[in-house]
């Protein structure tokens, strides 16, 4: 490599917060024409070590050379001028104005003092083109899903004729047909000679896509590896000690029923799903995105409604339509969206961990406030929540430290069923095991789970039994030496309406 290669060196970089020192003497450097992973646990310093880069915090030590010279970040006009451009996961554009106006905010070209839309979204389109997004330049970005907004972010970036791109866990809302989009996209840009850093929890994503890897652990650079080093030596630098089983599954003895569902459908959304979950129990949903596995959840939870059907607890029926009713029948659902469903980010740590627990035991007239902290601590400690003390806010902990707090809530509450919606988004692979051991005590002492994940392999690995959803149905029941890949995907690409043909035919292969 000649020093023209280099993009961007990182050397010695160190932050602090109060309480917390998140970066501790991180070096880094990128090459043109590479992808560059960040790999690290929850709270490891992989956001902090990017927002130094984008301008969003300056650091306390450390130099930062952009193209060989050493660089000052204030701000996101020092990082966009330097052809920095950043993708977070909370995407930073516009819903209301169109594709177009987004990509050129705040420098729409002009013609005689006026916006010159025409060459705006000419020039929008070419660049939609780049990125493989077959969509209108003046279509509202209101409109668009997930991937389609992340495209546009990259379309963006390549306005911006940026030389090095971040991105913070891309892959992670990104279906699987997607994140091979995106893959060929991040290929292209590199061949152009991008410089990219990749954030990414899917080792798997590595090999497939990555140049190089650095490796952070507790603020500090432990190491920088080629991406096809193999995936256990990469977990043993990111988390100090080996992984020997990514799903420790421990079957419990299946007792009687303890959730049952039966004909629940909600017009135009799902149809006439039964099915039940036995204590000692895990069931797994599998399904494409759009299957209506999340919209299931909700209505059996109680916080959508559904037209037609039951949902019982041993045996009861729950009232439709009422979160505290389910919650009474010992149902507790950890949501997809955490943030906005799960959590109050301006409480702490231990007081979102006693929100479930908080609200059964000031039923009874009183609060064991000791109680209460000593398994909010224990808790913590067993997921290795990654923070300066419980009384931290949850707003200042990494994104996934945020997830593990709001499991940690539903697995301190005493839920009989407990429903989990793509539980271990945005964790790392040792905080993995952690979740997965804390749902095996949950079936040994009885209770029954109810999961879904859109990663097969986490579905297969923990499930005794999968559910196969498909428009808005089940399209099939898979016991867990069935259960393959293969098969799980036959059916989710099935068409439940002719279910018993259907369902029999894919199986007979
Ligand atoms: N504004 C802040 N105030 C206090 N602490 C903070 C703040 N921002 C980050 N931290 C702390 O810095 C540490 C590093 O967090 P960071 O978000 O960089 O982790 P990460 O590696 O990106 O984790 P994840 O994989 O969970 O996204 C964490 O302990 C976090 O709580």
């Amino acid at each position: 490599m000649s020093n023209a290669d280099e993009l961007l060196r990182i050397e010695g970089i160190r932050k602090t917060f109060p309480g917390v020192v998140a970066l501790d003497g991180v070096d880094f450097d990128l090459r043109r024409g590479e992808v560059h992973v960040l790999l690290g646990e929850n709270g490891a310093g992989k956001s902090t070590l990017i927002k130094m880069l984008s301008g969003a915090h300056t650091p306390d030590a450390g130099r930062i050379l952009v193209g060989g010279e050493e660089v000052r970040i204030h701000g996101a006009q020092d990082s966009e001028r330097l052809g920095i451009a950043t993708i977070y996961q909370e995407f930073n554009l516009v819903p209301d104005l169109t594709i177009a106006e987004n990509i050129f905010l705040g420098r729409q070209p002009r013609r005689f003092g006026m916006i010159d839309r025409k060459t705006m979204e000419a020039e929008a389109e070419v660049l939609l083109a780049r990125v493989g997004v077959n969509v209108s330049p003046r279509a509202r970005v209101r409109e668009l899903g997930i991937a389609r907004l992340q495209m546009v972010e990259i379309a963006k970036a390549l306005s911006l004729d940026a030389r090095v791109l971040i991105m913070d866990e891309p892959t992670a809302v990104l279906t699987s047909e997607e994140v091979e989009k995106l893959f060929a996209i991040v290929r292209k840009l590199r061949e152009d000679g991008v410089g990219i850093v990749f954030i990414t929890h899917h080792l798997e994503e590595i090999a497939a896509l990555g140049d190089r890897v650095t490796v952070i652990r507790d603020g500090k650079s432990v190491g920088q590896v080629p991406a096809v080093t193999p995936e256990d030596e990469l977990v043993r630098l990111m988390v100090g000690r080996s992984i020997d089983q990514q799903y420790p599954r421990e079957r419990a003895d299946a007792g009687a029923a303890l959730l049952t569902v039966e004909g629940l459908t909600r017009d135009g959304v799902f149809h006439d799903v039964s099915f039940q979950v036995h204590a000692g129990e895990v069931v797994g949903i599998a399904g494409l995105v759009g299957a209506g596995r999340t919209e299931v959840v909700r209505a059996v939870f109680g916080a959508d409604p559904y037209d037609k059907g039951a949902v019982k607890v041993a045996g009861a029926e729950v009232r439709r339509g009422d979160v505290n009713a389910a919650m009474a029948a010992g149902i507790g659902l950890i949501p997809e969206d955490r943030k906005g469903q799960g959590l109050v980010l301006d409480a702490s740590v231990e007081e979102n961990l006693g929100l479930v627990t908080l609200r059964s035991a000031t039923r009874a007239g009183l609060v064991d406030l000791k109680g209460q902290r000593e398994a909010a601590a224990r808790i913590a400690d067993q997921l290795g929540v990654r923070m300066a003390g419980l009384w931290q806010h949850v707003r200042t902990l990494s994104g996934g430290n945020q997830q593990k707090v709001v499991i940690g809530k539903w697995l301190l509450a005493d839920t009989k069923v407990l429903i989990l919606d793509e539980p271990t988004r945005g964790i790392d692979v040792g905080a993995k095991v952690e979740i997965y051991q804390l749902i095996n005590e949950l079936t040994a002492a009885g209770a029954a789970v109810l999961m879904i994940s859109s990663d097969l392999p986490e579905v297969l690995g923990m499930s005794d039994r999968v559910l196969v959803m498909a428009q808005g149905r089940i399209a099939g029941e898979l016991a867990a030496d069935e259960a393959t890949q293969d098969a799980v995907m036959a059916l989710a690409v099935s068409n439940p309406t002719h279910q018993k043909t259907e369902t029999e035919a894919t199986r007979g292969h």
